[in-house]
């Protein structure tokens, strides 16, 4: 469906260094300077994948996206969205996709959502039958009843946004490009955005690239995610493959009916926190059974589970590797 193969986008910026002496001679001799925003990545994506797109702030995701709905032309390398080149921008492939940007709205200010809808189909030829039961599940599924009639600025952030994702849904895309649609939204929009997303790519098979902060939206909605970094693909695989290679160890988290000391839980495993009545404790995998055993006869144990690492420790572990063999390389090249 989708396929990147060698994609590059520099950006050439012009460099001005402060002060007025130095804005006037920039008028006459400019600098210039290439940020590579994207380095050389390749990847292929089947019909109906949900792919989490990661990386930390300035990695170039923003940019693929943009070069993969044909907003921006590639500085070199290959991409095809089901069969079309992005950059021609062609109706029929206009027609497939949809790019929702959780920072830009497409929705008109002073008018309410309704109207965007209706323009929406206009633009994209909806046969009216279509469009009607199309808006009757976005509606229904996104519970917009009361919103799609006020005009969008008396909407708030959250009901704004499921109508955004509403407007971008109109013509059904099959491939969705999704860049940080649960920005700014409190932690049940947040839910009620993963659930609606998830429902759209079952339901329609659609395709679906995401971008997030926000790793609870990472966990529920993509088993398998590209991890990209200063424009370099770093990762590209299984989630819970991800997981496993950077942080094996399970955490066991017990629920206590009266609280322990802390040298009670050392021998059982490393504390990662302790609170009067709750303890976590990292293990290796091969020692859960064993010290759940021993936690159960020595503590007083009213619950507990199992759970791998949080996803945000796993991706700032692997951001961190990637910047120490950044610095090795970069030593390596200066000696
Ligand atoms: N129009 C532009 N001109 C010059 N440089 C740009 C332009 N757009 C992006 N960049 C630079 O390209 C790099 C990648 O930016 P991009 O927006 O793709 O990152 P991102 O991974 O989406 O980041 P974030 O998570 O912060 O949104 C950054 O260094 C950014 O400053």
């Amino acid at each position: 469906m989708i396929s990147v193969r060698g994609l590059r986008k520099h950006y050439k910026v012009h460099k001005r260094p402060p002060g007025l002496k130095a804005a006037l001679r920039s008028i006459f001799r400019r600098n210039y300077t290439t940020v590579k925003a994207v380095d050389g990545i390749s990847f292929d994506i089947r019909p109906g994948e949900r792919v989490g797109f990661l990386g930390p702030n300035g990695a170039g995701k923003t940019t693929t996206l943009k070069v993969l709905s044909g907003l921006l032309h590639p500085s070199e390398g290959e991409v095809t969205v089901d069969g079309h080149v992005p950059r021609h921008r062609e109706a029929a492939f206009l027609k497939k996709i949809m790019l929702v940007m959780g920072q830009k709205q497409q929705l008109l200010w002073d008018l309410p959502p309704a109207e965007t809808f209706e323009l929406n189909r206009a633009i994209y030829d909806v046969p009216r039958a279509q469009y009607k039961q199309t808006l009757d599940e976005l509606v229904s599924l996104l519970e917009l009843e009361e919103l799609i009639s006020k005009p969008t600025r008396q909407l708030s952030l959250g009901e704004r946004m499921k109508c955004e994702l509403a407007a971008a849904l109109i013509h059904q895309p099959r491939v969705l490009f999704l860049d940080e649609p649960t920005i700014g939204l409190d932690v049940s929009m947040q839910a009620t955005m993963r659930t609606f997303i998830k429902a759209y790519n079952e339901r329609h098979g659609a395709t679906l690239i995401l971008t997030s902060h926000y790793m609870d939206d990472v966990a529920a909605l993509c088993p398998r995610v590209i991890v990209i970094d200063k424009g370099l693909l770093s990762y590209d695989g299984g989630l819970d493959a991800l997981v496993q290679r950077i942080r094996p160890e399970k955490r066991v988290v017990f629920r206590l009916e009266q609280p322990v000391e802390a040298s009670r839980l050392e021998p059982l495993g490393r504390v990662v926190s302790h609170e009067p009545t709750s303890a976590v404790l990292q293990v290796p995998p091969e020692a859960v059974s064993a010290t759940i055993s021993r936690a159960l006869s020595s503590l007083p144990v009213s619950d507990l589970t199992v759970e791998n690492a949080p996803l945000e420790e796993v991706m700032s572990e692997l951001f961190s590797e990637n910047k120490a063999r950044r610095a090795a390389l970069a030593s390596q090249g200066g000696t």
